[in-house]
């Protein structure tokens, strides 16, 4: 049997639609495969009642068939489903970089992303992989056409996550269509800064960075409290703060000092428009963890 943590990961950051992620170091998904004639699922923890176990609609299974790997595989889920901290994407990762290894496949984690991207399409149309990417490689990624960029960073973050669901394929039917030339502009110089922050380890650079006029307008008029939310993260020390993925999670970027502070600002400000949630106050991190190859 195998064992494999994987963590959730923030995609978009804000100015990098599709393009940016990072590792969180919590919460996160353990999946554990054994080799098996066929594939089968279980589901536990956080939101499994909300998960198919059919290998034909959990991203796991999509991710066995790519591989050609068929194992009874286990999922205890940390990450809640339908959150914007990559529950899908860490379920996928998990089981690609454990089934690589159950199967001897050979591929690098990096020829695993196009990989677990499979499961992202089965859940949301399209095998977007900026969850996957950091999910599997840690740090900050930048996803294009022609591959995956990655560096490792360490900058604290706050991931708050309402008690209320949006999924993925939802947020991106407001994504609009078009952008003006102007707000293309700023998003380029934003995006930049924002990648510049994170190779320095700069939580003030990355804030400034992460700010976006194109999609996450439109998304946070899916999240209750959004406004009042991040005013109270930016009046608590947040150097930035943004829609995680696609939603309902919110990301506060921070220095450390300033973190448990944030948190609470949070939380409090979502409980003033009778919406509970948890905080996770953590930071980017590594990608996922091989953890045991026992009996
Ligand atoms: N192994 C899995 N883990 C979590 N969700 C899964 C899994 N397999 C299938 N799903 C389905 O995927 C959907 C959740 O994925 P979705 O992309 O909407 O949320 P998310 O991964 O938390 O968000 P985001 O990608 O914005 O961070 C749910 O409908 C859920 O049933
Ligand atoms: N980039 C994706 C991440 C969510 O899976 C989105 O925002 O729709």
């Amino acid at each position: 049997m195998l064992t494999v943590r994987a963590p959730a990961t923030s995609a978009n950051l804000g100015s990098g639609f599709d393009v940016f992620g990072v590792a969180l170091g919590t919460p996160a998904d353990i999946v554990r495969v054994e080799r098996a004639p066929e594939t089968t699922i279980t589901v536990t923890g956080a939101g499994s009642e909300y998960i198919p176990e059919d290998p034909e609609k959990n991203t796991v299974g999509a991710v066995a068939k790519a591989l050609n790997a068929p194992a009874r595989i286990r999922i205890d889920k940390g990450v809640r489903p339908s959150s914007g901290l990559g529950s899908s994407a860490a379920s996928a990762a998990a089981a690609a970089v454990a089934l690589n290894a159950l199967y001897d496949r050979g591929r690098s984690r990096e020829e695993l992303v196009p990989i677990a991207a499979e499961g992202e399409a089965l859940v949301s149309g399209e095998a977007h992989a900026d969850n996957v990417a950091p999910a599997l490689l840690g740090g900050f990624t930048v996803v294009t056409d022609e591959g995956v960029t990655q560096v490792d960073a360490s900058i604290p973050v706050v991931a708050c996550l309402p008690d209320i669901s949006v999924s993925t394929r939802d947020a991106r039917g407001v994504v609009p269509e078009s952008a003006t030339m102007d707000d293309i502009v700023d998003t380029v110089g934003n995006a930049a800064t924002l990648a510049v922050g994170m190779s320095r380890n700069d939580p003030d650079l990355v804030g400034r960075g992460m700010v976006d006029a194109v999609v996450t307008p439109e998304r946070t008029k899916l999240i209750d409290g959004y406004d009042r939310v991040r005013e109270a993260a930016l009046e608590a020390g947040a150097t930035g703060v943004t829609v995680s993925g696609a939603g309902p999670g919110i990301l506060a970027v921070c220095r450390r000092q300033d973190q448990r502070e944030i948190a609470s600002a949070m939380v409090d400000a979502f409980d003033a428009v009778g919406v509970e949630s948890r905080a996770y106050q953590t930071a980017v991190s590594e990608g996922a963890m091989l953890y045991s190859d026992g009996s």
